[in-house]
């Protein structure tokens, strides 16, 4: 199957059927019909749709090399500057029917999968089969518009060596055993979002634990379908406040579920192995492939719709609460525009700095990339907090929908009135406002900003050892000096 349609996405993720657990019981019929996955797959929904309308489809996908059918275009490995912009159209289409809400809106998977098949040339050194694995699997969800969920990180008690001593059986998953049929998975990876709702995982390398020996059990990279015997997603608790779009307008539609996943002695065939125990190249992973610049270019998409968003919420907070004359408030908009000004700088800064990488991909300028990327976890907690700060009150005074069609209407059409706008439409603002920066909903919004591409240490290193050229302008310097 080529580019899917919504109404294929859901049949085929209702088909899977993989061990979900959700509030100490296992989901059992239609995903798509489950209070805590509908509005999620209803918006997925309506994007793969998107992919088939007449006048969105040229810009939604490319031809197949294979087949010459219609496949997504953040699968298409870019190799000229005009790939690159096709590119960032379409994931712009895309980000901004979800306002940057989805952290994995399927294009992010199919973006870091075309990355690391098209570095897969470096998996040869050790073993040509898993560069062919990897170069078939690309081409497997390409050409079936496979919705891919992404798992690395390891159960946090696990990551210290030290402390795994005391473990008589370590949570972090590992290879406990290789056989002819392929190797056997033990162990846990902590956070998988959108796991229950995709159709397979890709499982990158982990960061840790490392043991210097020849064949580290803990260093793999493969991937499975989500319904892979002996394969578990535990949920944690739904932040979908309820149907309502005017109660819930993020929460009904954006809330992308995470999952603990256990693979309990759960076997990965062989021909989906592409790494397996070798350090060294789990270590290259990411650099080879150049994952972060190729990802950023989605995420940078992402976060530009999701602070056209915020600007466009706290614009029309300022204007209810007739604050637009206050100066500070000013001064509090601007840091949005600013925000937003720098982002889109960034962005095309990146495009236009593009060159070939010897993998033939056109890759973008990484400098303004990995600044962006630095960047949005400070000023994302920034612009959620001057919701705050201009809400205030308002914030927490929202009545229900129901409360509007109820006896008691009257008195809230009275006192509730914003202006230029009505006590309902005033309400159904500060709702939207409450569950960006007070909710559940909005919390998790905020930690996963700041936790997107790892914490901050880990950002700042790779921008800091990323950034070539520090040394021509100490050179200036030292040389104005003398
Ligand atoms: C909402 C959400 C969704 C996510 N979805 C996914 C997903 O789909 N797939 C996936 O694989 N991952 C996912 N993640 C995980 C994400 O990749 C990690 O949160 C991120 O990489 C940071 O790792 P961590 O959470 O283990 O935090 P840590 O790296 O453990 O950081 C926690 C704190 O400890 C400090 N710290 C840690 N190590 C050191 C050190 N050596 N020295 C000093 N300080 C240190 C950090 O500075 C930070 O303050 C998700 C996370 C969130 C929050």
């Amino acid at each position: 199957m080529p580019v899917k349609n919504g109404g294929q996405y859901i049949e085929r993720i209702n088909k899977n059927l993989p061990e979900i657990w959700l509030a100490g019981e296992q989901v059992k019929g239609e995903i798509s019909e489950h209070k805590a996955f509908k509005g999620l797959m209803t918006t997925q929904s309506a994007m793969y749709d998107m992919q088939l309308e007449d006048k969105l489809k040229a810009k939604m996908s490319y031809a197949s090399p294979l087949t010459g059918d219609p496949v997504g275009l953040s699968f298409l490995q870019p190799k000229t500057k005009k790939d690159l912009a096709a590119r960032r159209e379409m994931m712009q289409i895309w980000a901004n029917t979800h306002h940057g809400f989805l952290g994995r809106a399927p294009d992010y998977m199919n973006t870091s999968l075309m990355a690391f098949a098209s570095a897969a040339g470096y998996l040869e050194e050790e073993n040509p089969q898993y560069a062919s694995n990897l170069r078939q699997y690309y081409a497997y969800c390409r050409e079936n518009d496979i919705t891919l969920s992404h798992v690395f990180i390891q159960p946090k008690a696990s990551r210290w060596p030290s402390f795994m001593k005391f473990f008589e059986e370590p949570s972090a998953a590992r290879v406990i055993e290789k056989n002819k049929d392929g190797i056997v998975i033990r162990g846990a990876f902590l956070l998988d979002t959108q796991g229950a709702t995709s159709d397979e995982i890709l499982v990158y390398p982990t960061p840790l634990p490392c043991e210097g020996d020849e064949e580290n059990p803990f260093v793999f990279a493969f991937a499975v379908p989500s319904n892979l015997p002996k394969v578990r997603f535990i949920c944690r608790e739904s932040f979908v406040g309820g149907e309502s779009t005017f109660n819930y307008p993020l929460s009904s539609r954006f809330e992308e579920m995470d999952t603990l996943v256990i693979f309990d002695d759960a076997l990965v065939p062989w021909d989906r192995v592409f790494i397996c125990g070798n350090e060294e190249l789990a270590y290259r992973f990411f650099d080879e492939s150049r994952f972060f610049t190729h990802a950023s270019t989605q995420i940078m998409c992402k976060n530009i719709a999701k602070t056209e968003f915020l600007l466009g919420t706290i614009e029309s907070m300022v204007e209810a609460a007739g604050l637009e004359r206050h100066e500070h408030v000013v001064e509090k908009v601007t840091e949005v525009i600013i925000a937003l000004e720098t982002l889109k700088a960034l962005q095309l800064a990146a495009e236009k700095g593009a060159a070939l990488d010897r993998w033939g991909s056109m890759l973008p300028n990484r400098k303004p990339l990995l600044a962006a990327n630095a960047y949005f976890p400070k000023i994302y907690p920034r612009m959620i907090e001057i919701i705050q700060l201009i809400g205030s009150s308002g914030l927490i005074m929202i009545p229900d929908e129901k409360d509007f069609d109820s006896e008691i209407h009257g008195q809230l059409d009275r006192y509730l009135k914003g202006i230029g706008l009505d006590a309902k439409e005033n309400v159904q603002l500060s709702r939207l406002a409450w569950e960006l920066s007070v909710s559940a909903f909005g919390g998790r919004q905020t930690v996963y900003e700041r936790f997107f591409f790892g914490n901050s240490l880990i950002v700042n290193n790779r921008l800091y050892h990323g950034y070539q050229g520090r040394e021509t302008f100490k050179q200036r310097v030292q040389d104005f000096l003398s």
